[in-house]
């Protein structure tokens, strides 16, 4: 699951700081009692206080002092998790001085001895050792592999608590960063809409290969050997690109995508078979990824599912006898495989081969069906997605007589534009990947939309003249992807004024930032704000994880 890179063009000065959220800013705060009492304020506890009751430093090598408190690498420290912020990583703070430090994996209320492994200028991370007292909201995770994968983070905690810590910081950003105030935020934000089903709900997952089961620290040495055995195929290691944990069933994905999974597994490393995972170190090996879609058939609705092994060249006699075994599971409709010579880790092929089946399958959203190849971008939660766009529509009040002019930003397939198509007079969709803006166009006429444009353009780029390759909208949906955007995107919105803006968020941070930008301008660059932020949705769309969904409703002030 991708972090934020938030490009240098997104700073600005602002009157806060957060550790996680520095490169927010033009100028980094030296004094780092302000960044922890931006920080108290971003993860929702009170300001910083000396009566803290957190973290107690069990120094091991260093005598702290009270005032100047400053952890060394290696340092093991006792500490209690506070809350939970960006990024899903807890934040704890150490008594008397309140400085921060921010670790993966533990919850509010969790005691614990952690090591510090990281110093940055006003915080430091710290990797959980063990456990002292849990949450009071802490369950058992449900899947064997949930302390380990980079893929969830917080199964071990209550799906009410996760909910609530996701508002919550959706709040606290949309105060500390984007400068609206408590009292605002009591009328215009709503609720979290939850996620009815917790688990099976990914109608996507990549898995990797290796040629090394990674196992944490706590377990090495268990059962590993030098034989094609000990080759992985599973998610990556949190933080890592070229570690690999072994899985082989993933609680996220489908029920039918679990049984490819294990079909794969059962037989890949068969030494007769001659397949080698592929080596990011090296670059020797040929499997790199496998991808596992999860589509449904339009007209019984039933699961199907498409199969996309990503290799270093093309070799499709070696991808045999696993083309063989899967497509014996009545549900798997699709076997592609797509070549990709380079060294990176992209799943993306510069060639693309059917190896079994058809080269797309299909998903309904809202009504209408898409068709989805192996390199779409398609929401990978589709029954969320009802949900999200349904507040989409709601938020755009179509007035039903086909007079509007939508503009969709950032619009990949197509899909939000293509749903409200049928009520407007004509959609405008930009997108930058050229594959989505040609998938856009096959939704469109798949579905006997006439009325919908697409256009493939870089909307960081966009020049003087982009205002004039279609009509002013009366609705803009922008739905930027998590570093938000771009300034020229921005200050372009505010001479537009369109009546209307839905911006559909996965940041609350980079979110919160625009909403400033759009309803308070930019005093810096001398841009005042021209829009009154009228409602603002968090949705929960990956339970587990940190994610974040948010849409927002702006209107011409
Ligand atoms: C969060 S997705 C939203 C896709 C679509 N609105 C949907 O709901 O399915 C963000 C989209 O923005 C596209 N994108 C990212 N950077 C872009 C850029 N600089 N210019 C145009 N599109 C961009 C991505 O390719 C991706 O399809």
């Amino acid at each position: 699951m991708a972090t934020a890179a938030l490009p240098s063009f997104h700073i600005r000065r602002l009157n806060f700081s957060h550790p996680l959220l520095l490169n927010l800013r033009t100028h980094s705060l030296s004094s780092s009692s302000t960044a922890l009492a931006s920080l108290d304020s971003v993860s929702s506890e009170p300001a910083q206080s000396n009566t803290s009751t957190t973290a107690n430093p069990r120094n091991d090598n260093v005598k702290a002092k009270p005032t100047s408190f400053y952890p060394k690498r290696g340092q093991t420290l006792e500490l209690e998790c506070e809350s939970i912020a960006y990024k899903g990583k807890g934040v704890c703070k150490v008594a008397d001085t309140g400085f921060v430090l921010m670790c993966d994996r533990v919850l509010p209320g969790e005691r614990f001895i952690g090591r510090v492994t990281r110093k940055k200028d006003n915080y430091a991370e710290v990797k959980k050792l063990k456990t002292l007292s849990p949450h009071r909201d802490a369950v058992e995770a449900p899947c064997e592999y949930a302390s380990h994968c980079g893929g969830c983070k917080t199964q071990n905690l209550l799906y009410e608590a996760q909910v609530r810590a996701k508002e919550l910081q959706v709040r606290e950003l949309t105060v500390h960063v984007g400068r609206f105030s408590n009292k605002e935020l009591e009328t215009i934000m709503k609720p979290i809409v939850p996620c009815d089903i917790q688990f099976h709900y990914r109608n996507k997952m990549e898995f990797s290969f290796g040629p090394k089961k990674w196992k944490p620290q706590e377990l090495l040495g268990e059962g590993s050997s030098n034989n094609n055995d000990d080759y992985a195929l599973g998610l990556h290691a949190p933080g890592f690109f070229d570690k690999v944990l072994n899985v082989d069933i993933c609680l996220l994905q489908s029920e039918p995508a679990n049984r490819v999974l294990a079909a794969i597994q059962d037989i890949w490393r068969e030494s007769q078979l001659g397949l080698s995972p592929y080596n990011c170190r090296s670059h020797a090996g040929f499997l790199k990824h496998l991808m596992i879609r999860t589509g449904r058939d339009a007209e019984t609705s039933l699961p199907e599912i498409m199969v996309n092994f990503v290799t270093a060249s093309y070799e499709p006699d070696l991808l045999k006898p696993l083309v063989e075994k899967i497509e014996a599971i009545p549900e798997v409709v699709s076997i592609m495989n797509n070549v990709n010579t380079s060294v990176g880790n992209t799943s993306v092929g510069e060639m693309e081969y059917t190896l079994y089946g058809k080269p797309t399958i299909r998903e309904i959203l809202r009504g209408l069906t898409f068709q989805i190849s192996a390199n779409s971008f398609f929401q990978t939660n589709t029954r969320q997605a009802e949900i999200l766009y349904k507040l989409i529509e709601d938020c755009a009040c179509i007035k039903g007589d086909g007079s509007e002019i939508v503009l969709d930003l950032f619009c990949g397939t197509g899909t939000i534009g293509l749903t409200l198509a049928r009520r407007v007079k004509h959609v405008y969709g930009y997108e930058v990947v050229p594959q989505a803006i040609s998938d856009a166009g096959r939704n469109a006429k798949l579905n006997g939309i006439d009325n919908a444009t697409f256009i493939q353009g870089d909307l960081n780029k966009i020049g003087e003249n982009f205002g004039n390759a279609f009509p002013k909208p009366d609705i803009v949906i922008t739905d930027p992807n998590r570093p938000g955007m771009h300034m020229k995107l921005i200050k372009f919105l505010l001479k537009l004024r369109a009546a209307t803006i839905i911006y559909v968020s996965c940041n609350p941070a980079t979110c919160a930032r625009d909403l400033d930008y759009l309803c308070h301008g930019v005093a810096e660059k001398n841009i005042n704000g021209c829009y009154k932020l009228r409602s603002l949705q968090p949705v929960d769309m990956f339970p587990h994880t940190p994610h974040i969904e948010c849409v927002c409703l702006l209107e011409l002030s």
